[in-house]
């Protein structure tokens, strides 16, 4: 059953070949046998699941089902989920049952999908290995030496060693789009304030987007569909009309114009990757698309940029996490300043503690407008920059990242060379727009990534071309040994 896709398994639910409870024992059983090696949940939710598949089994024989009735899913911790641990990656929060459940599960619940359980991921979302878990590294299905990506390196594992038919993730500078690469799927960005950042746990709230990590585009689609739309309850929420993802799937790509930015292909990158995307850009002409160099003139300033702007809002988002209200506890505090300063020290990990420390200092008065302003002037100049790409070409194609996934504990003791291996994500978080990564092929047995990036709300055309690319190619079908 795991062998399809998601939206073949929602033909099997549809035409009763196979029934929800069947599918949720099956993934279930996965879990069981697998996970322990791999470590992508953080909690799993066997009681629930199996509920939940009752009633959209119930609804499918109904006749009113959705396209994702039935489908087991597992969320990344970051989203809350009522009645359910909802840890962040955190020792803060491993005591944290949500009260409330987030905008993002509450619609793909409505759509009768069910929920496996919650997926693994780097503390807080702050990082790009998976390895600054409070409950430990994951390893990536493909390669168990290896880094799954991250921060949603958890949902990434389990997607890929097929622990459930699809999860969701958060990405604020690649953390959908990295580990998606990393782990051969395809995982969406959508436009900032596309999907509702309600019930999310927020690490930069300016960057913060939800998305799907699947299969294939297909899958992506059919999960987009129930996850986009307008929430009042989010601020930074778009109200702008969500159309049929599904419907423009099929549309030839004679005439797309794709721009290449040089800067992408610059030092750095990997021949085995640069070869790779080589291929895929043949592949799009042939599929009748021409190509274009671009530039992207300020790239080379986007992490810099990022590494001050998203640390600056996470001290001010994780400023609540306190001991007072929720969450972890220091025990005996003398005083209410013990309390916070050894409920803060012992509840929050090395990265955390680092992006807090830097973050705090780039808001603090005189580091002001040398840092955090001169950071947000870079933002718009790199949002500009896609702006002028834009007028020349549809979309941009480029790897997701320099290299395929890095071993476990290489970039440790070097938090820098980790923060690169988001060089060519971030940009797209800066400016807001949509990107979608997808397997171009691989180094051995490890996964190649390759991106699409797009105007703001163009995820129809970008699913679109994923589609088409992935309908004329395998990588997306190759299954890690094992698994
Ligand atoms: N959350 C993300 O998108 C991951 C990014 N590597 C970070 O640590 O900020």
């Amino acid at each position: 059953m795991h062998e399809k896709t998601l939206a073949g398994l929602s033909q099997a639910l549809h035409s009763k070949a196979i029934s929800s409870v069947e599918l949720t024992e099956h993934y279930l059983k996965r879990i069981d046998q697998f996970d322990g090696a791999l470590n992508s949940y953080i909690t799993v939710t066997p009681e629930l699941a199996l509920e939940q598949a009752r009633a959209a089994d119930a609804r499918l024989a109904a006749g009113n089902a959705t396209p994702l009735t039935g489908i087991p899913l597992a969320h990344k911790d970051l989203f809350c989920t009522q009645g359910i641990r909802t840890s962040c990656g955190s020792k803060m929060l491993d005591n944290f049952i949500a009260p409330y459940e987030s905008t993002v599960t509450a619609r793909l619940l409505d759509a009768g999908t069910v929920t496996l359980g919650k997926t693994n991921m780097d503390e807080f979302a702050m990082g790009s290995s998976n390895e600054s878990s409070f409950y430990g590294a994951v390893r990536n299905p493909w390669n168990s030496d290896h880094v799954p990506g991250g921060s949603s390196g958890g949902s990434a594992a389990a997607v890929a060693a097929r622990l459930c038919a699809a999860a969701t993730g958060t990405d604020t500078g690649g953390s959908i789009r990295q580990p998606a690469g990393y782990t051969a799927l395809t995982g969406l960005k959508p436009t900032y304030g596309r999907i509702s950042r309600w019930g999310m746990i927020a690490y930069a709230s300016s960057l913060d987007q939800a998305g799907p990590m699947a299969r294939t585009a297909e899958d992506c689609a059919l999960l987009l569909q129930a996850m986009a739309g307008f929430d009042e309850r989010d601020s930074s929420s778009v109200d702008e009309p969500v159309p049929d993802y599904s419907a423009q799937l099929n549309q030839p790509l004679t005439g797309l114009r794709i721009g290449l930015p040089k800067e992408y292909f610059a030092s750095g990158l990997d021949t085995a990757t640069a070869d790779a995307i080589a291929a895929a850009v043949k592949q799009f002409q042939s599929l009748g698309a021409e190509i274009k160099e671009i530039s992207l003139p300020n790239a080379e300033l986007a992490i810099p940029a990022y590494y001050i702007i998203a640390p600056a809002e996470a001290s001010s988002n994780l400023s609540r996490f306190d001991g007072v209200r929720f969450g972890y506890r220091c025990e005996n505090p003398t005083d209410l300043t013990d309390l916070y300063k050894r409920t803060r020290a012992e509840g929050f990990g090395d990265e955390v503690k680092r992006r807090i420390m830097v973050g705090a200092y780039a808001l603090s008065a005189g580091y002001y407008d040398a840092y955090y302003l001169q950071a947000q002037k870079v933002r718009r100049l790199i949002k500009n920059d896609f702006m002028a790409a834009y007028e020349q070409v549809d979309v941009i194609l480029c790897p997701t990242s320099p290299t395929p996934a890095f071993r476990i504990g290489e970039k440790i003791d070097d938090p820098v060379s980790l923060y690169l291996t988001d060089i060519y994500t971030i940009t797209a978080n800066l400016a807001g727009v949509p990107g979608i990564a997808l397997p171009a092929g691989f180094a051995g047995d490890l996964p190649i990534g390759m991106q699409l990036l797009g105007p703001y709300f163009s995820e129809p055309r970008l699913l679109n071309i994923a589609h088409q690319y992935q309908q004329n190619t395998d990588w997306h079908t190759r299954t890690p040994g094992g698994f």
